[in-house]
């Protein structure tokens, strides 16, 4: 039997007050490059998801955000050719600073019943599902 690696990559939807919530397209040079996803990334060893997930979202977008911010929402578990995906999803609906664009190609504020004109990652699919029922 083959085994791949489980992957934990922890991600947010940042929630605007009207209930827009933020994609970022990944940059060429990437894998999955022009895809959409929910900003975020792989936990390191020892970090905490909630830690990785504050420190991701400073580096990427420029933010702060508190760990009580965070509220965990659903999840993905996907198995991609190489690695096999865990992503919990978070909800976040208070940061502070202005979110700019750092590290991707693009970003952009959608409604959750919009996204599905946004490309996303395999993995990512439930997960636009769930926002649609929930928020
Ligand atoms: N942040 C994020 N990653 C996702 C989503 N969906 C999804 O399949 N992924 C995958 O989870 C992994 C995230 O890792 P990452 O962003 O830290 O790593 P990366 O591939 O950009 O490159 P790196 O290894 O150079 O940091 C990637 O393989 C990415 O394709 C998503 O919605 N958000």
């Amino acid at each position: 039997m083959t085994t791949v690696p489980t992957v934990l990559v922890v991600a947010v939807a940042l929630v605007d007050a009207d209930g827009r919530v933020l994609i970022a397209q990944r940059p060429e040079g990437k894998q999955m490059a022009g895809l959409w996803e929910f900003p975020g990334g792989k936990v390191e060893p020892g970090e905490r998801p909630e830690a990785a997930l504050i420190r991701e979202l400073n580096e990427e977008l420029g933010i702060e955000v508190a760990e009580s911010c965070l509220a965990p929402f659903v999840f993905t578990s996907h198995a991609y050719d190489s690695f096999h995906l865990l992503m919990p999803l978070y909800l976040c609906r208070r940061w502070s600073g202005r979110v700019e664009r750092r590290e991707h190609a693009a970003l952009a504020w959608v409604k959750p019943n919009r996204m599905r004109d946004y490309p996303m990652p395999s993995a990512d699919e439930p997960l636009v599902a769930w926002l649609c029922d929930l928020l």
